[in-house]
């Protein structure tokens, strides 16, 4: 076993949050070194984000198949991370290639040689989760890493599971002329939000002609000379050429040696993190020369990207001795179909969990100026007020582009802004963002 350098810190992944991690504290003068054992860059860059939604837009121009793969294989560099490796190295960050696991406090190792370092951070994200069914082990599947990064269009595509990439590349691939037909075991669809989000592109997805099987479970599937035979747990049965499994992420800890230094995660769980984004390491793991932060989809605290970007923020700030704690009460939720769902802070469901006195006012958006210019009539807003603190504490919106006129929503949650300050904006005409004036002002009168 070779021994290397000494560094102020190693990142664990260089996804989005390690990539931003790593490059801030190289930059304030750390000794840094990145370990990636796949493509710096990360998700978001090269399977995720950035090529569902450059899929999603070409859909919406009417582009070919042909031209809409062409475009997002140029916008993900053809999975080619050289220039993300050099902007690292040019920032003054050691980039190391390969599987990182920890092997004891202070020494990770890395393809047989092991670097020490004074602080660590876990930017290892996350993976999709495959369910246990019968047969699905045995037929060609896909998750959504090939679902965007592949040439193929099947014809028959049977999508496994109705959060937001089952949805999202429902609409992809519908759009482009796939036959998709979506199993959701769940009643509706996007089942973390306010119902009405789930209806809505419920019906959005059905128009173009999504076969929707929701509140049922796949359970079984066989390969036949031809295709793929499915049963579902309510008789149905489904033809395909693909399946594409979509039933959830959890974060990867696995084979990290978190173990040695004292990190417990229970299986499915984020690494356990404070406010200020450090790790819970249990005191008889031995001395550690630094602290352990964590970043990003791991810590299972808020899964997307712009989260990724803030936490891997608080990380850099607390690492160099300013103390920062993070705020997750206002991070949006969007999903890019069309049309888009925006939800931020609490939803109905969680208030219920929390047991908040919940005070919900709604807007159709079709009551709109700007949905008569648009001649698209789809989607609705929802406001929800906390009675006992009389503040608004979380939001959902359906609609074109409400994923940009909902950010003054987030900032008024994260901001605490009183009622009677946010019923005194004015909103430009004609606009959608005029359609939260009059759940304001319900809020504000029964509170
Ligand atoms: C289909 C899809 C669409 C999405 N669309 C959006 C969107 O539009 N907007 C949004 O905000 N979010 C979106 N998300 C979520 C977003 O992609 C993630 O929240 C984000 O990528 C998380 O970044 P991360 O840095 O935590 O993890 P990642 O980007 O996954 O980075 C982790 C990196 O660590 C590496 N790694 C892991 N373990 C080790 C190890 N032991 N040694 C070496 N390397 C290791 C991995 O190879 C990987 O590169 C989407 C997710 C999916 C699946
Ligand atoms: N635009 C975005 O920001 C964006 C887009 C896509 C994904 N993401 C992130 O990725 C994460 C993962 O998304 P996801 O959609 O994979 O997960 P999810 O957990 O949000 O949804 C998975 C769905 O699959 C269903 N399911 C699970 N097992 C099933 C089975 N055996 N049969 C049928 N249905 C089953 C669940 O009921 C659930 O509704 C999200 O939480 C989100 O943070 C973000």
């Amino acid at each position: 076993m070779s021994q290397n350098h000494h560094y102020d810190v190693v990142v664990l992944g260089g996804g989005t949050a390690g990539e931003l991690v790593a490059a801030g504290l190289a930059q304030a003068g750390r000794d840094v070194a990145l370990v990636e054992n796949r493509l710096v860059g990360g998700e978001a860059r090269y399977f995720a984000d950035l090529p569902s939604k450059s899929l999603l837009l070409s859909a919406r121009r009417g582009e070919t198949w042909e031209l809409a793969t062409a475009r997002r294989d140029e916008l993900t560099a053809h999975l080619d991370d050289d220039d993300a490796g050099a902007a690292l190295a040019e920032a003054g960050v050691t980039v190391l290639r390969g599987w990182g696991r920890i092997v004891r406090p202070g020494v990770v190792e890395v393809d047989g040689t092991e670097h020490d370092h004074t602080d660590l951070v876990l930017c290892t994200g996350s993976e999709p989760v495959i369910p246990a069914i019968d047969g699905l082990a045995d037929v060609p599947t896909w998750t959504s890493d090939e679902a965007l990064s592949v040439p193929d269009l099947p014809r028959r595509l049977v999508i496994l599971g109705g959060g937001p990439v089952g949805c999202e590349l429902a609409q992809v691939y519908a759009s482009f002329g796939s036959h998709v037909a979506l199993i959701e075991s769940a009643g509706r669809l996007l089942t973390a939000e306010a119902p009405f989000a789930g209806e809505v592109l419920a019906d959005a997805l059905r128009r173009m002609g999504v076969d929707l099987r929701l509140g049922a479970e796949l359970a079984r599937v066989e390969r036949t000379e031809l295709a793929l035979r499915l049963w579902l747990s309510d008789g149905g049965t489904l033809e395909a050429d693909r399946i594409l499994i979509a039933a959830g992420r959890r974060p990867r800890t696995a084979e990290l040696g978190l173990a040695e230094i004292g990190i417990t995660v229970p299986p499915g769980h984020g690494v356990p993190v404070d406010e200020t984004c450090q790790v819970n390491v249990e005191p008889d793991a031995g001395p550690m020369p630094g602290g352990v932060w964590a970043a990003g989809d791991v810590t299972g605290v808020a899964r997307t990207t712009h989260a990724a970007r803030y936490q891997a923020r608080v990380v850099i700030s607390n690492v160099l001795g300013k103390r920062w704690e993070a705020d997750h009460r206002a991070v949006p939720r969007v999903v890019y179909t069309m049309p888009t769902v925006y939800s931020v802070g609490i939803s109905p469901g969680q208030a219920e969990e929390l047991g908040i006195d919940l005070l919900t006012a709604g807007y159709d958006l079709a009551a709109t100026a700007r949905a008569a210019v648009e001649a698209d009539e789809r989607g609705r807003v929802e406001l929800y007020a906390d009675r006992s603190r009389g503040l608004l504490i979380g939001a959902a919106a359906v609609g074109l582009y409400a994923e940009e006129w909902m950010s003054e929503i987030a900032l008024a949650i994260r901001a605490e802004t009183p009622l009677s300050v946010l019923t005194d904006v004015v909103h430009a005409f004609p606009t959608y963002g005029e359609s939260i004036e009059s759940p304001l002002r319900e809020l504000a009168e029964r509170l």
